[in-house]
């Protein structure tokens, strides 16, 4: 774990921060099992299978951002950086930084999530300079706008929206420049389940309509009928998280039906177990070196009710349905 975090590749480092997240609830839970108030070493964990689920997760991670980031970069390569990113839900992600390291970037990245989250990652740039400078480098203008729930500049640009409101949603993102002209890439990873199925199609016509050439990377739970999934439903009501649109979670059939019921041309569906047998195995074995991960069961019970679903439309006849694993 510890040979882990320190590795210095940047999907590796956005891995390690969405499992801080999840070792964070699990320290919560043992500290208050425990009654000690400072969070344990992993190594003080009672039971070998949090640790397997905790690895697992590492490592589901892993092949998560690599399936994501697969497709989005093919996305950016074939319109040659001629196009704009949504990343809808964006919580504290880290994409645009990434892509400026890599010199990829897209003409502008936009990024929409509640008022309350934007402010806080808002804070977050305006604090830390490794986060700020990227964005001023970026910027050729005098004017950058920046206030508590939003902040636009050239390339960069976020803004607090529901996504449930999308003519909202859709007015904001034109306030600051949206172009529907534009090959769009459209990201949502852990989002669409929190809304209902009516509301997620919504939002997903509202971008079949609104983009003649595009593609939307979806990132969630599937085969969602079965009794481990039930357990990981009940444990997430547990921490007050309800996921209102579970209906589409239930194969990789009802996701790609999502998008093909709302106006885009081409769908694909795939688990992350069937993603994570595609990753270059030499990378593959590195990780489970890493995370000690002798143990595999739990992995490919959690990896079996993931999928990433990506469905475009292409006006411009770019090749887009040809993007895949
Ligand atoms: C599980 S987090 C995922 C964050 C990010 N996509 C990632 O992969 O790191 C879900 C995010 O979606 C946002 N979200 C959920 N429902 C939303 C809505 N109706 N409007 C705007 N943001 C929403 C949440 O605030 C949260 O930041």
């Amino acid at each position: 774990m510890a040979k882990f975090l320190h590795h210095n590749d940047t999907n590796t480092f956005r891995a390690t921060t969405k499992l801080t997240c999840e070792y964070n609830i699990l320290c919560k839970q043992k500290g208050t099992e425990s009654g000690r108030n400072r969070r344990p070493h992993v190594n003080q964990f009672a039971s070998s299978k949090d640790i397997t689920y905790l690895f697992s997760c590492l490592t589901g991670y892993y092949a998560r951002v690599h399936g994501v980031n697969h497709l989005l970069d093919a996305f950016i390569r074939k319109t040659e950086c001629h196009c704009q990113i949504i990343n809808l839900g964006a919580g504290l992600d880290t994409t645009f930084w990434r892509l400026k390291d890599i010199n990829l970037m897209p003409r502008k990245f936009f990024e929409v999530d509640f008022p309350t989250v934007v402010a806080r990652k808002i804070h977050n740039i305006k604090t830390k300079p490794p986060l700020s400078k990227p964005i001023i480098e970026t910027h050729s203008t005098d004017s950058l706008l920046l206030d508590a729930h939003s902040l636009d500049s050239d390339r960069y640009c976020i803004i607090g929206a529901d996504l449930r409101d999308v003519s909202n949603l859709d007015e904001k993102l034109k306030k600051f420049q949206l172009n529907p002209e534009l090959p769009t890439l459209l990201l949502s990873e852990c989002v669409l389940v929190y809304m209902t199925c009516l509301q997620s199609s919504n939002l997903v016509h509202w971008a079949a309509e609104t983009f003649h050439t595009a593609m939307f990377i979806s990132y969630e739970q599937v085969n969602m009928s079965d009794r481990f999934s039930q357990v990981m439903v009940e444990n997430l009501q547990r921490r007050h998280c309800t996921l209102a649109g579970l209906e589409a979670c239930q194969s990789l059939d009802s996701q790609k039906e999502r998008f093909l019921k709302t106006g885009w041309e081409h769908a694909d569906a795939l688990d992350m177990m069937t993603i994570y047998n595609m990753l270059p195995q030499d990378d593959v074995a590195r990780i489970e070196r890493l995370e000690f991960l002798d143990e595999k069961e739990l992995l490919q019970q959690l990896l079996q009710h993931y999928s990433i679903c990506w469905a475009t439309k292409d006006k411009l006849n770019l090749g887009l349905s040809q993007l895949a694993f």
